[in-house]
């Protein structure tokens, strides 16, 4: 598996081996020891989610407050995204940053996004279909939602259009609204 990292130290780019015939290709999507080795650190998963979306969907800005932040492992199984996650750690030195990173079925790229971020994507293709696991459960009390074009994240998103959002995304937040309730 090759490890890149981003401008942001514990955020990392995953990119799995992948073995290609004349029958197409195999990958192990996930191994427990590659992964722990790949971030320095014993991670556990318990859900996994799989959504489905349209061209110019934007997913997100979203995280869970304490006690349930989720760390997330995602990766797109069809077409592509552009997607981002936010450090909203308060004594992180890159709070209120943002990396994005392209993922894609193609690619076969996966992002590594600790408990502390929020995430959302923006969808590229036709369709995409964008597969991820959490290390905690769903905890609906503990989500927040951020604008995802908050002037002070300034998150450099490949907009063509209005993107579609849900009216839950269309009612978030900004960024420092956000967090004054926190
Ligand atoms: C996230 C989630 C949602 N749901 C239910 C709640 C709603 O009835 C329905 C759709 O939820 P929502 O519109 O919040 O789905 P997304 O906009 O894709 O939310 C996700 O968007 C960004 C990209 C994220 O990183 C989060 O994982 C997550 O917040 O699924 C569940 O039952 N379990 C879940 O874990």
């Amino acid at each position: 598996m090759k490890i890149t990292e981003t401008r942001i130290p514990d955020v990392k780019l995953l990119e799995p081996h992948v073995f290609e015939d004349e029958r197409g290709f195999f990958y192990e999507s996930f191994n427990q020891k590659a992964f722990d080795a790949a971030v320095g650190q014993p991670v556990t998963f318990v859900q996994d989610n799989h959504s489905r979306s349209a061209k110019n969907t934007l997913r997100g800005l979203h995280y869970q407050l304490p006690p349930h932040p989720q760390g997330k492992l995602v990766r797109v199984t069809l077409g592509e995204v552009f997607d981002v996650a936010v450090d909203i750690r308060k004594s992180s030195p890159t709070c209120g940053r943002w990396v994005g990173a392209t993922l894609s079925a193609d690619n076969r790229r996966q992002l590594w996004i600790p408990p502390g971020f929020a995430h959302g994507f923006l969808v590229a293709s036709d369709v995409a279909e964008f597969q991820y696991k959490c290390t905690d459960f769903y905890a609906p009390d503990c989500e927040v939602s951020i604008r995802w074009d908050d002037a002070t994240l300034a998150i450099n998103w490949p907009v063509m259009d209005e993107p579609l959002i849900s009216v839950k995304d269309g009612k978030a937040p900004a960024y420092l609204v956000a967090r004054k309730f926190e």
